[in-house]
């Protein structure tokens, strides 16, 4: 690549209070910077929320945003040092590959030559170069995703946050994605956090784990810590792994 590397920030919410209608939401959590980080917890216990509060897509009903040194709490999301893939829906239908990239370097596609050169590496980068000029439809899933990641590559923000991007891919595919964002977190050393239902996937990626549960975060620490026998039991008794865990408790195992 030959954009300079941006090194990823840290990101905090301090004290981050956040409700809808009867759900609370309290989040206290530093994420580390240049860190790949994944987000866990069952259906409904905030994940997708906590990654807007970092966006800014949400707004806390009181707590700070910290972006590195930076309190974001009062900024919009184009304010933020910050990219997000979504599960579905980041592309426009009617632009090529190409410009659905671009615009994540200019959103009225006003490209310079340094722009254009920067969507073609993202493209080679994630396995898309010969499709530029196809339409999201003439795409598979898959493919899709990478344009969606191609598009955060060109933006190069210190943070890049994943809500559930591969969860409509085949087993096989998820690992190569995921196999794609850790390649390329090694490249650009930005901070990834990362929420996924798959336990596969975050052994895969490795790094930090944060267990959500209820609005809250539940359990921090290295994947290996978690996945280990000494792993937080809650977070154990989620994925199937506490050989005593009540059968109702079951109902975490969900998989959405
Ligand atoms: N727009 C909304 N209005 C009201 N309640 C909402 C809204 N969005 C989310 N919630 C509630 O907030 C809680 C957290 O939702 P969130 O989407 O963050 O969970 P999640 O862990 O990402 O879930 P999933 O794994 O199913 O995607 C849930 O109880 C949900 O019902």
């Amino acid at each position: 690549m030959n954009q300079p590397r941006q090194p990823g920030s840290a990101v905090e919410l301090r004290d981050v209070s956040f409700d809808y209608e009867e759900t609370r939401m309290r989040f206290d959590l530093r994420i580390e910077a240049g860190a790949i980080t994944t987000i866990m917890g069952p259906s409904g216990s905030g994940k997708s929320t906590l990654l807007n509060l970092i966006a800014g897509f949400e707004t806390p009903q009181s707590g700070r945003v910290l972006i590195g040194t930076e309190d974001m709490t009062d900024m919009p999301p184009s304010a933020r040092p910050v990219s997000m893939v979504f599960q579905e829906n980041n592309l426009f239908a009617h632009l090529t590959v190409a410009q659905n990239v671009g615009l994540g370097r200019s959103p009225a596609l006003r490209l310079s030559e340094s722009d254009r050169l920067a969507v073609t590496e993202a493209l080679t980068r994630t396995g898309l170069a010969g499709k530029e000029g196809r339409l999201p439809r003439e795409l598979s899933g898959g493919e899709r995703q990478r344009v969606a990641l191609a598009r955060a590559l060109v933006r190069n923000r210190p943070v890049l946050l994943l809500d559930e991007p591969f969860a409509s891919l085949g087993p096989a595919l998820r690992e190569d994605m995921v196999d794609l964002v850790a390649a390329l977190h090694a490249e650009h050393g930005m901070t990834v956090v990362f929420v996924t239902h798959q336990p596969e996937d975050a052994r895969r990626i490795a790094g930090n784990m944060v267990f959500l549960d209820n609005g809250t975060i539940a359990a921090t620490g290295n994947t290996a810590e978690f996945f280990g026998k000494d792993g937080p039991p809650a977070f154990r008794n989620y994925i199937g792994l506490e050989a005593n865990a009540a059968p109702t408790r079951d109902v975490a195992r969900k998989r959405t």
